[in-house]
């Protein structure tokens, strides 16, 4: 626009045509400013012409009331004239404002009359102005047909370029849209012909309105998503339209999308501020109007103002500037609701994803919907600073540039949304050529609990280059949103991946496992626990046990949320052994059958029979035959009694028996009677039921014949029951059956009873400690073991054999036994039996130097014990001494309860029953000699009652 300063007619038209033209194309601050330049030089003449155009600028900003004003001072200028374009330019603009005001058949008619004016074929910008306008008129009256000829004809006019041009195209698609069948591909292409032409001319109303009609066009049936449209168009209205404009926007937007229509506006505070600003327009719009006609220069017009006016217009004046702070606050606040909306809308969104692959491609997408950007995608600083892209989105492959990496890396650095400096963003991130203002470029850091490297990058797109300040709070708490989801995401993973492995742990454990949480309601419980009480897992999850009736013991027993360890419980459908631990959540038990548990404890226990008939050693006759019979007896089920001296083997022969047997695969269970409390037998035996006695288990306890299952019991040392027991015993073997202590179920024997002693049975039921009749039934089948002594032939073998295990066990080479020493070895007596042989051999050979292979030195125990044998005196203590003829008696009876008891290595019962004394006669006298010998010596009674009453415990 060229304007030449200076006064005339014709300086006087360039400005009026100017400050039209800037009106036409939305800049109101320049049409304002040449109105005011012409309006200053224009002459009196002229005076019509300044209102005239006055009246169009004011028209372009929507001020109906100064129009009017404006177009009557005008009028009165002419009305003695003869101006037809200047008359038709008069009823084109009234038109227009009657169309503003909503009156269109009264605004059809204006423009009618105007086009009249016009001389016929004139092809002038006025013309063609005319027409547009009438055509608008005619729509909005819904006169199609008529509408679409002005235009058409409006169209073919030499005049119809430009602006004007742009503007009949969209009114032609206005009118096109508006038919039955629009053409919409056809309409499309006119549309974004005409919508170029006003970025082109930089007309951003006309553009505004035209993005408003693609909207409308998208709206009949066209691709695309009108509310984009409308988000388009929104910014520039909100700078240029008028008000009416902005409620056509705000009614298309409520139409198409009235989801994005809750998000940019909130339904009454915008009610409010609407109805603000159409006032204050109209306010604005009195004000100046009267203002234009007091500075008018024509008399009749410049009316002074009375001191009423002046305080009228002081008012108005002042609520003018109340309404304008109002809407500016409101303005404001519904911005912020606005972005309050959308990031709500945005949160909602992100909380509804479940998978981190959806959540980092919808992250990009989301921040393009709050801001309008051209590309977005996800970014990564590994462990090594290198940067890396995490989600494409629309980022191009490679991100570019050192620069632009070196400054995303900064701005991940300080932590908070940052702009990219522009001379780093690359042309991918939507930098133009042009000189025009880049659209700005951000990083905005995803906070995260456990991504904290994250970030996403975003480039706006050239309808919006700036982020304001707003912009970038608003994008923090975007990155704080996407952050948290994010970390739940992967939290979420996490948490399945843990109870994923926890059902597969759980599905794996053998044992039933159940948990309850703090309220006592059911939470998990895998197969093993759904067996065992027989129930399918619904029954009982998110249940309290209690309330099942058929699991009511287990309920009560973990009710209280104590700890329980190996608790049997009864069930309806068995016993179960109950385990249960708490935890900060609730309890977690573990649920095994009682019968189970037996089998398993059977299974360990009946490892202890660990010798077999190859493991016996020996030829000797009377020994093979005891075997024989063994290996016979094995076979039946039938109750064995074994006896023989300490140590010739009776246990190794039971457990011989056991595996020899059918029911090999079944518990060995042993109990020593002699080295049990006699008043825990019965419960050891037989078991008890919870609450039995003071300090039995709360869950009861199985005894040695439950444990025993279908295996083999070994009553080892039964000589030694007391009688109550062995009635006891005996009414178990006759019936088959018993029951546990403090419990009235009858439960079968299954296990064979293997008895053994080293006891004489027939001399114990003689002297009335032991019962005839349990002798009779324990002994089925009687195997009586030879005394070492009766077997002299087996002792080489023996020693071989015990030098063989003891090498073999400490890999050491072979040892052989000189023979003189082996001589001794056979001419000694073994009181001990074998178990003495095995202690002694090894005791010899662990004294023997690595290097030495021979055992040539006969142990000193068996020296003495052979040199006294052959001379009882020599080898007394002092034996060189000459011994005095007469001994005191106490040295003699020492002497003799000293030999006794190395004869018979350390046993008291063998050794007083040989000296012909009571047993406790016999421990007073250990006693007041101080008898005591080491456990290697065969005479050694002590370390072989200690191993009576401790090692020996089979239980
Ligand atoms: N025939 C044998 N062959 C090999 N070793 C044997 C033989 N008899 C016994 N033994 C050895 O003697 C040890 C004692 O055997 P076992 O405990 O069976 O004797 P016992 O007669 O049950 O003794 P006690 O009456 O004192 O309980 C066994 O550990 C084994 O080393």
């Amino acid at each position: 626009m060229r304007f030449e300063r200076g006064r005339g007619t014709h300086q006087v038209m360039a400005a009026l045509e100017c400050a039209v033209l800037a009106a036409l194309m939305g800049r109101r601050a320049e049409a304002e400013s040449f109105l005011l330049r012409g309006r200053s030089v224009a002459t009196r003449e002229l005076e019509g012409q300044v209102e005239l155009a006055s009246a169009l600028v004011l028209l372009e900003a929507g001020y109906s009331a100064r129009v009017a004003g404006a177009l009557e001072r005008a009028e009165a200028f002419w009305s003695a004239q003869e101006e037809p374009a200047s008359r038709a330019l008069c009823l084109i603009l009234y038109a227009q404002v009657l169309l503003l005001d909503g009156m269109s058949t009264a605004a059809v008619r204006a423009s009618l009359e105007g086009l009249d004016q016009l001389l016929p074929g004139e092809e002038t910008p006025l013309t063609v102005h005319a027409h547009l306008v009438a055509a608008e008129c005619l729509l909005a009256a819904s006169n199609l047909p008529e509408a679409l000829t002005l235009l058409e004809k409006a169209a073919r006019m030499s005049a119809c370029t430009g602006l004007l041009a742009a503007r009949a195209a969209v009114l032609s698609v206005r009118g096109g849209l508006a038919q039955d069948m629009p053409h919409l591909a056809g309409l499309r292409a006119t549309l974004d012909r005409a919508t170029e032409r006003f970025e082109l001319l930089e007309a951003p109303r006309e553009q505004a309105l035209a993005y408003m009609t693609h909207a409308a066009l998208v709206a009949k049936g066209a691709s695309g998503a009108p509310e984009h449209w409308l988000a388009r168009a929104h910014p520039l209205l909100v700078k240029v339209g008028t008000a009416k404009d902005l409620r056509q926007l705000r009614q298309a937007f409520r139409c198409v999308a009235p989801h994005k229509a809750d998000g940019l506006i909130d339904t009454d505070l915008f009610s409010v501020m609407e109805e603000l600003r159409e006032r204050h327009a109209r306010l604005k719009d009195i004000l100046s109007a009267q203002r234009d006609a007091r500075s008018s220069e024509h008399p009749h017009l410049a009316a002074l103002p009375s001191p009423l006016a002046k305080i009228a217009d002081g008012a108005l004046e002042s609520v003018h500037l109340t309404e304008e702070a109002l809407i500016r606050a409101l303005e404001h606040t519904l911005l912020d609701r606005e972005r309050l909306g959308l990031l709500v809308v945005v949160s909602q969104q992100l909380a509804g994803i479940g998978e981190m692959e959806e959540l980092l491609a919808t992250i990009p997408r989301l921040a393009m919907g709050l801001i309008p950007a051209a590309v977005a995608g996800l970014v990564e600083l590994d462990n090594d600073g290198n940067l890396q892209t995490l989600h494409q989105g629309s980022l191009p492959p490679e991100l570019p540039s050192e620069c632009f990496r070196e400054a995303v890396l900064s701005a991940f650095q300080q932590g908070a949304p940052q702009r990219i400096p522009d001379k780093v963003r690359p042309a991918q991130l939507g930098r133009t050529q042009d000189r025009a203002p880049q659209p700005q470029c951000a990083l905005i850091p995803l906070h995260g609990q456990d991504r904290k490297r994250l970030g996403l990058v975003l480039g706006l797109s050239d309808t919006r280059t700036v982020l304001s300040e707003r912009d970038l709070e608003q994008l923090a708490v975007f990155g704080s949103l996407c952050g948290a989801a994010i970390t739940r995401v992967s939290a979420n993973i996490s948490l399945q991946q843990a109870a994923a492995r926890d059902a597969a742990t759980l599905a794996a454990i053998r044992e039933g496992v159940l948990t309850l949480d703090h309220a006592g309601l059911v939470c998990a419980l895998n197969h093993s626990a759904a067996r065992l009480l027989r129930i399918q897992p619904a029954q009982v999850l998110g249940r309290p046990l209690r309330s099942i009736a058929a699991l009511e013991p287990l309920g009560e027993a973990l009710k209280s949320g104590r700890p329980l360890l190996n608790e049997v419980i009864a069930l309806p459908q068995g016993e179960l052994i109950v385990c249960a631990q708490t935890y900060e959540g609730g309890v977690v038990a573990t649920l095994q059958e009682l019968a189970s548990a037996q089998r398993l404890a059977h299974k360990i226990t009946s490892s202890q029979a660990r010798f077999t008939f190859e493991d016996l050693i020996g030829e000797d006759p009377a020994f093979l035959s005891c075997l024989k019979d063994a290996r016979q007896a094995a076979r039946s089920d039938v109750p064995i009694l074994i006896t023989g001296e300490s140590g010739t083997g009776k246990e190794l022969l039971a457990q011989a028996i056991h595996r020899a047997s059918p029911s090999a695969a079944s518990p060995f269970v042993g109990i020593n009677m002699a080295a049990f409390p006699r008043e825990l037998l019965e419960s050891e035996l037989f078991g008890y039921e919870r609450g039995a006695f003071t300090g039995a288990r709360a869950g009861g306890n199985p005894g040695k014949f439950e444990l025993a299952d279908r295996g083999t019991l070994l009553l080892d040392e039964i000589g030694d029951m007391p009688l109550e027991m062995q009635v006891k015993l005996l009414r178990v073997l006759q019936e088959r059956t018993f029951q546990r202590l403090g419990g009235s179920r009858d439960l079968p024997v299954m296990a064979r009873v293997v008895a053994t002693t080293h006891r004489d049975l027939e001399r114990a039921i003689e002297e009335g400690s032991f019962r005839l009749d349990l002798f009779h039934r324990l002994r089925a089948v009687h195997l009586r073991l030879p005394p070492l002594r009766e077997r002299p032939c087996d002792i080489p073998r023996l020693v071989n054999y015990h030098l063989r295990r003891y090498t073999s066990r400490l890999h050491r080479r072979p040892i052989q036994v000189a023979p003189h020493v082996m001589a001794d070895l056979e001419a000694y007596d073994w009181p001990g039996n074998v178990r003495e042989l095995a202690n002694l051999i090894e005791g010899a050979a662990s004294l023997l130097l690595d290097d030495q292979e021979v055992l040539v030195r006969t142990p000193p125990a068996i020296a003495r014990a052979l040199q006294r044998a052959r001379n009882p005196l020599s080898a007394l203590p002092g034996g060189a001494r000459p011994e005095p003829s007469v001994l005191p008696f106490a040295e003699v009876e020492r002497r003799a309860f000293e030999h006794a008891l190395q004869h018979f290595a350390g046993n008291v019962a063998q050794a007083a029953k040989a000296l012909g004394v009571a047993k406790t006669t016999f421990y007073s006298k250990i006693r007041r000699y101080g008898l005591a010998v080491q456990e290697q010596e065969p005479t050694a009674p002590s370390a072989l009652v200690t191993r009576r009453l401790s090692g020996k415990m089979l239980s």
